[in-house]
């Protein structure tokens, strides 16, 4: 019977930090760190994750604007805005919520991202910093991932077997690359993998990071190995859940991250953290 671990508590003790910084900053009469998020259009999923992103600066006294945008907003107008934020002295932290509608290239407007505030880490320069392994931002939920291997004492991974089923840029490769930094042995498995599960099997770390509800089952898993599941799905009840079938896989993992309380408010912890971060960097 594995040991369920609640990001939701990690990230609680990560945002108890963050508030006491926030506060001791104030108290030193300093401009405190801030966030930008812009959200195009109107997508429900995304209402309600950016929602969460204000809510937890909020909570922790960091400054924060939510800019919402037309889902019109030609291109050209979106990345005039980006420009604005870039050379904005009060904006630390830069965040354009993903999906973008089909008619932006969304390529285009991460790379128009200052380096500098791309605390989510999806500028070329960041990804390419992380697969050198030079100090850069690191994305959010790999970067949560990581800090919960750390947080329950998971974290040598020399010798071990990772697993990620996934291949998105924004979890599976950068998740990959953390994992291999780390020395762990990396396999990436994704809808062309043939046999997955036999390869799943294998791993001492499991990462799930595929976007299908309970895509994996007990069958797949290896008995002690440590579950960590990165989906946010609906169920055919409407009802949110991973894509690990958690039931069934936790009498075999030793450990396992629920959904929801697991990951995704790890997610929004690191979010903080590195906003926190691109101010010490250029506050110096
Ligand atoms: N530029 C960009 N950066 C992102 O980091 C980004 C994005 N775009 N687009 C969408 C995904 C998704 N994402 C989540 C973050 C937190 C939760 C989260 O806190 N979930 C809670 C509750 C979920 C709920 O109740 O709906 C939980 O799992 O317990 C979920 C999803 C960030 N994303």
């Amino acid at each position: 019977m594995a040991e369920i671990v609640y990001g939701s508590e990690i990230a609680k003790k990560i945002k108890a930090k963050l508030a006491a910084k926030m506060q001791a900053l104030k108290q030193e009469g300093k401009r405190l760190p801030k966030l930008c998020v812009v959200l195009v259009g109107n997508h429900p999923a995304s209402l309600s994750y950016v929602t969460g992103k204000e809510k937890a600066c909020r909570e922790i006294g960091m400054e924060n604007d939510l800019i919402r945008l037309p889902q019109d907003i030609s291109e050209k107008a979106l990345l005039d805005f980006i420009q604005k934020l870039n050379v904005d002295d009060a904006v630390d932290g830069i965040l354009v919520q993903l999906p973008l509608p089909a008619h932006i290239d969304e390529h285009k407007v991460l790379f128009a991202i200052d380096p500098a505030k791309d605390v989510d880490g999806f500028h070329p320069i960041s990804l390419g910093k992380l697969m050198l392994q030079e100090d850069t931002f690191i994305s959010c939920t790999p970067k949560g991932i990581m800090r919960i291997l750390e947080e329950i004492g998971y974290d040598d991974l020399s010798g071990k077997k990772a697993v990620v089923v996934g291949r998105s840029n924004i979890v599976g490769k950068p998740v990959a690359q953390l994992l291999m930094n780390k020395h762990a042995t990396v396999t990436v498995c994704h809808s062309r993998t043939k046999n997955v599960e036999e390869i799943a099997a294998q791993a001492d770390i499991l990462i799930a990071a595929i976007g299908k509800p309970r895509y994996i089952h007990a069958s797949w898993v290896k008995e002690g190995a440590v579950v960590i599941d990165v989906g946010i799905n609906r169920d055919e009840n409407n009802k949110l859940c991973g894509d690990v079938d958690f039931e069934a896989v936790k009498e075999k993992a030793a450990y396992i991250t629920p959904v929801p309380k697991g990951v995704g408010p790890m997610t929004i912890a690191m979010l903080l953290e590195n906003t926190l971060e691109a101010y010490e960097k250029k506050e110096g």
